[in-house]
């Protein structure tokens, strides 16, 4: 099958070293001249050091080229958009200009300003016919790339899209399940983010592992609010884009959001920690989103409203734990 990634940072990256194995892939990045270099040295040193890049795998800052690949054999392709989530708009309406036979986009969060979430960006700029959905769950781009094992689902109302996607990335050490629940697959993409932020901050303060299992689990009651509220269904949050992703993100030190907290606990300034990171951590971009989202929608979620006061009102996560744990007695399941 021909795939082309477009996006070359970490996760766009390790998907592309692994899917080289078996397909013929292309990988596009926005920077040329960090392309020319990954092309030549066979390594993506901004975003994934230390991985060789298959010699098959072909590396461009071309994007006609780059879109070309897939779209000349549509019924033996398949495009990937591995960009974060600000980036999906602009490369949805570059891709406009293409016949795309279709398209899987690998970002978890919702849109800073328009409060959207990815497939909602796609459609409101590509329109509801496009073959489409989100790949999602436990998979960090280090473990992948390094061929250990990992379970993903992908999410689309297309059955058709869904076997493309089986077809194209299952196998080996990776499992692909399919859902058609999209709503549900990206609220627990993007809000387990936010959960990270606050286990990383939680972590740092060294307030226990009891404290952690709680804030998981209230973490998830959260997502799961927010997403059937928007009309996602409760046993998709039990899956590998809920719950599985979650523990991943909240427990796991190769986790960017989960490094956030951990440097809010040193007292460092959030400008720092991000530029620090050198990657994108999509909690701490989509946090103001979730929070007005959850209060349009009367969604209680404490959890996400105090990052978000620790993130961008001046709060401290000290503070963000002394909310939490003031808040009055209730019942566990209302
Ligand atoms: N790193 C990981 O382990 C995983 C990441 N994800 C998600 O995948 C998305 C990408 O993550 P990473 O690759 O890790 O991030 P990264 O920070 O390593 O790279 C971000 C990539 O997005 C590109 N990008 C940003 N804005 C763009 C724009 N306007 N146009 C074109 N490209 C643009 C950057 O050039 C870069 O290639 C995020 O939403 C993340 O939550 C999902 C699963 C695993
Ligand atoms: O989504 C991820 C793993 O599934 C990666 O999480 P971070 O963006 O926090 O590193």
């Amino acid at each position: 099958m021909k795939i082309t990634i477009l996006g070359a940072g970490a996760w766009g990256t390790a998907l592309a070293i692994t899917l080289a194995k078996r397909h013929e892939v292309l990988l596009w990045g926005r920077n040329a001249e960090a392309m020319q270099a990954a092309a030549t040295t066979r390594e993506n040193t901004a975003y994934l050091r230390g991985f060789a890049l298959p010699p098959t795998l072909q590396v461009s800052a071309d994007f006609d080229a780059a879109v070309g690949h897939v779209c000349a054999e549509p019924e033996a392709s398949l495009l990937i958009v591995a960009s974060s989530v600000a980036g999906l708009r602009a490369l949805s309406e570059q891709l406009s200009a293409y016949p795309i036979p279709n398209l899987v986009w690998l970002c978890k969060g919702l849109e800073e300003q328009t409060r959207l979430l990815p497939h909602q960006i796609v459609r409101e700029v590509m329109g509801n016919n496009l073959a489409a959905g989100a790949l999602s769950g436990p998979s960090f781009a280090q473990e992948v790339a390094q061929g250990l094992p990992c379970a993903l689902t992908i999410a689309s109302t297309d059955d058709a899209l869904c076997e493309r996607v089986v077809e194209a990335v299952h196998g080996g050490n990776i499992r692909i399940y399919s859902s058609d629940d999209l709503i549900g697959v990206e609220i627990g993409g993007a809000v387990k983010n936010i959960l990270a932020i606050a286990t990383g901050a939680a972590d740092g303060l060294k307030l226990g592992l009891n404290a952690r299992a709680a804030l998981i689990t209230r973490g998830l009651a959260e997502i799961s609010r927010l997403g059937v509220a928007l009309g996602g269904r409760a046993e998709t949050f039990m899956g590998l884009s809920g719950v599985g992703d979650l523990i991943l993100t909240c427990t796991g030190d190769l986790s960017r959001n989960r490094r956030v907290g951990l440097g809010l606990a040193q007292n460092k300034k959030l400008d720092t920690i991000v530029a620090e990171l050198g990657h994108v951590a999509e909690g701490v971009r989509c946090a103001q989103a979730v929070r007005a989202l959850a209060q349009e929608l009367k969604v209680d979620m404490p959890i996400t409203n105090a990052v978000a006061a620790a993130l961008f009102d001046g709060g401290s996560v000290q503070e963000m734990v002394a909310q939490l744990l003031s808040r009055e007695a209730r019942e566990e399941n209302r």
